[in-house]
């Protein structure tokens, strides 16, 4: 079984800050490590703090009671999404993840009003879009929200792959000079050598189309990035690279991300929160310590349990003072603190012998034993101070 301690010390969390009724995490005053896990928590305040100077705290996107149903009106009416409500701050970097089927791409189509709600609201930037009307203009909000889809073809449809690029950035508005330097730009962002831009996307290999796919969408420049799977066909470099790129643009450039995997352990160590797709609603938003207190609920939303959270919860559950710092992000990240923990209880161990031992020594002397008598010498003695740990 799996089982979470609540940690998080002076730390509040997001569905506080947000209003979004959830109760507020509570830490335990716990060993030591409190004052770690403390200022763990300060840096995070300084860090929300700062992103509310900035306005990074504003929502861009919010979702009130959305329905989604494919066809509707029809025989053929397909239900995707019920009463769906999101508000997403400007500057997070949020993993969707889900079960196949849940909703997760219905849901990204809707935030560019590729399809419309056929119930409740979706505000995304300044545009509401509602059901029932007829379909707004929508090429402004376009511009400023980028949609790579799950299938990289979906987006490569010119017969060069710089002419793909620069389609993004023609369309709204750019000189062709200014496009063809985006589209460099963004070849070279997704790590991608100058010399694909005369290919044809066709000729290109699984792993380049879908980098060149999502270099499309980034050359346009979009304040919203949304990425349906970008990392299904990729290897684990350049996986890493596009995990990278994605914190870079929204830490420095205050870029919105939006990413659907289904890989959750990819994006533990950057997502500032996590929304959680099931049977066509949203069953969570929160981040990733939120998200590890709901492990046990994981795979009936149809995710896999991160060998990361697995790991982790298994070393809480030996060593509880692990539980009062914040979930580790990365494997090296577990792996100190694990040391550190054992360490710790090895040195806390043998300061206890040392003061058992002085004390037995005392109680010899006060019966009127041996000065030197050593508390070896006296029968029961030899507890274990060390702890044997295995993963
Ligand atoms: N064009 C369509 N017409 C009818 N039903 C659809 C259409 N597209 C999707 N659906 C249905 O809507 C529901 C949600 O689909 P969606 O593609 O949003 O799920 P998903 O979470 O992205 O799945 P996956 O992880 O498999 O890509 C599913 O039941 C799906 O069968």
């Amino acid at each position: 079984m799996i089982g979470w301690i609540r940690r998080n010390a002076g730390k509040k969390s997001n569905s506080e800050a947000d209003g979004f009724g959830r109760k507020p995490t509570i830490a335990e005053p716990l060993s030591g490590m409190d004052e770690a896990a403390a200022s763990m928590g300060d840096r995070i305040e300084d860090a929300a703090a700062k992103k509310n100077a900035a306005g990074l705290s504003d929502p861009v996107i919010e979702l009130s009671h959305v329905d989604y149903t494919y066809q509707a009106g029809s025989p053929f009416a397909a239900a995707a999404l019920h009463d769906v409500n999101i508000r997403i701050r400007k500057g997070t970097l949020v993993g969707i993840a889900g079960g196949t089927g849940s909703g997760k791409s219905t849901l990204l189509q809707l935030l560019n009003g590729l399809l419309l709600p056929t119930g409740g609201t979706v505000e995304v930037l300044d545009r509401t879009l509602l059901p029932n009307r007829q379909k707004p203009k929508l090429n402004a909000l376009r511009r400023r929200i980028g949609l790579s889809f799950q299938f990289p073809e979906q987006h490569l449809f010119e017969d060069t792959v710089e002419k793909d690029l620069m389609f993004g950035p023609m369309n709204f508005g750019s000189s062709r000079k200014e496009a063809q330097s985006k589209a460099v730009e963004a070849l070279k962002s997704m790590g991608l050598d100058e010399a694909l831009l005369k290919r044809h996307p066709l000729t290109l290999s699984g792993g380049q189309m879908r980098k060149v796919a999502i270099a499309s969408v980034l050359a346009a420049g979009p304040e919203i990035v949304m990425l349906d799977e970008p990392t299904a066909t990729l290897d684990s470099a350049a996986r890493r690279e596009l995990i990278a790129l994605l914190a870079r643009l929204c830490r420095e450039e205050g870029r919105t991300i939006l990413m659907v995997t289904h890989r959750i352990e990819e994006l533990m160590e950057v997502a500032d929160e996590w929304i959680v797709m099931h049977e066509g609603s949203v069953v969570f938003q929160g981040d990733a310590d939120e998200l590890a207190d709901r492990s046990e609920e994981l795979d009936h939303w149809g995710i896999a349990v991160p060998e990361q959270l697995r790991c982790w919860a298994e070393w809480t559950a030996r060593l509880p003072q692990l539980a009062a710092l914040p979930l580790p992000r990365t494997a090296e990240d577990m792996a100190r603190r694990i040391e550190e923990a054992v360490r710790g209880f090895a040195e806390c161990e043998s300061t206890n012998m040392a003061s058992e031992e002085g004390a037995k020594h005392e109680s010899i002397q006060a019966l009127g034993g041996p000065a030197d008598s050593s508390a070896d010498a006296l029968p029961g003695h030899g507890k274990e101070a060390s702890i044997c740990v295995t993963s």
